[in-house]
């Protein structure tokens, strides 16, 4: 992805950690605020990511990213361009309060690092930015793929994880993150992490709403005109009697029904290819009973 200024003054590293303060660590060349136009890469690069997973609305912004405690992995390519660089993608990662059900079905809860949004530009797919990129994050955050979470993962990415991570047999969950075998082998590893201060993007999301269900929320709370229309779901929504409504009420997005194995209704991300892949390995979701959050003991 090219940009009319120098990428290569912005980004003096080949891969730059971004956080809530928009800097590039040590100061860019002779620039005076490259706050701004660090602001205009992430936000290009949100839309991109959008528009590759068929998302309504990024969910990496500048803004997002100055409001929460996520890190953002920006790889560039310092060559190209006439010596001004590209930028090639990039990985956004965060901790996650989620209550995530385990190998016998118990729900716990837990606050992994999850892997938020993940984008190569489209002609570079498959030459190893991705994993150059989530490799850097692992030896940056010191964890094993297997103790992350995965926030809908599209099929593409699940299948960047089985490739070079033997990251293939999941365990169901009725939300939309996705955990593998081994990421309850050690408990303590995964469980009650120690709980960082307080803020607003730390609580628990009512039913460990993903990012992209976060979204989906914001859009809808926009007024008229601004409010995007939905889309007619593309099945009966399911009635209060439905065999499917106690599912619903476990843990599930409000906003889209827990993953069953089948395309779920909901127009903002095509859930073909991931469901399909879900479906492949074997990690459909646990249908539960009818508990609210209150009933639900934790282990
Ligand atoms: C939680 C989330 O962030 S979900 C969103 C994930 N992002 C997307 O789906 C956006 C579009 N896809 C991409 O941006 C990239 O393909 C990424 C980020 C998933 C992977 O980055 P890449 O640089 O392509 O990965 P890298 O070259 O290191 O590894 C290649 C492997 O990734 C997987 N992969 C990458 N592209 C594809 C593709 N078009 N179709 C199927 N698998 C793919 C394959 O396993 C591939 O191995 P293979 O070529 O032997 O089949």
């Amino acid at each position: 992805m090219e940009f009319p200024f120098d990428v290569n003054a912005l980004f003096p590293e080949r891969i730059t950690v971004l956080d809530h303060n928009l800097t590039a660590g040590r100061k860019a060349l002779g620039r005076q605020d490259p706050q701004q136009q660090i602001a205009t890469v992430i936000d290009e690069l949100g839309k991109a990511s959008a528009k590759a997973q068929q998302l309504a609305a990024p969910i990496t912004t500048a803004v997002k990213l100055q409001t929460n405690r996520h890190h953002l992995y920006l790889l560039k390519e310092g060559e190209s361009n006439g010596g001004k660089g590209v930028v090639v993608g990039f990985l956004k990662v965060g901790y996650k309060k989620l209550f995530l059900l385990d190998q016998q079905g118990v729900h716990v809860e837990t606050e992994p690092l999850c892997v938020l949004d993940f984008f190569v530009t489209e002609n570079l797919q498959r030459h190893g930015y991705g994993l150059e990129l989530f490799s850097f994050m692992l030896q940056h955050k010191r964890v094993e793929p297997v103790r992350m979470a995965y926030d809908r993962p599209s099929a593409k990415f699940l299948s960047f994880l089985g490739k070079h991570y033997g990251l293939k047999d999941c365990v169901p969950q009725v939300n939309n993150f996705v955990v593998f075998d081994g990421f309850f082998r050690d408990k303590s590893a995964v469980q009650l992490r120690k709980a960082l201060p307080k803020k607003p993007e730390g609580e628990i999301k009512p039913y460990s709403l993903t990012e992209r269900e976060v979204v989906r929320e914001e859009q809808r709370a926009l007024p008229w005109p601004f409010a995007r229309p939905t889309a007619p779901p593309l099945s009966p929504p399911l009635s209060l009697s439905s065999p499917y409504s106690r599912s619903l009420s476990v843990d599930s997005s409000p906003s889209r029904g827990p993953f069953r194995g089948s395309p779920a209704p909901g127009p903002y991300r095509s859930q073909t290819p991931h469901s399909q892949y879900i479906e492949n390995m074997n990690c459909r979701a646990r249908r539960t009973s009818s508990l609210n959050r209150s009933q639900i003991s934790f282990h």
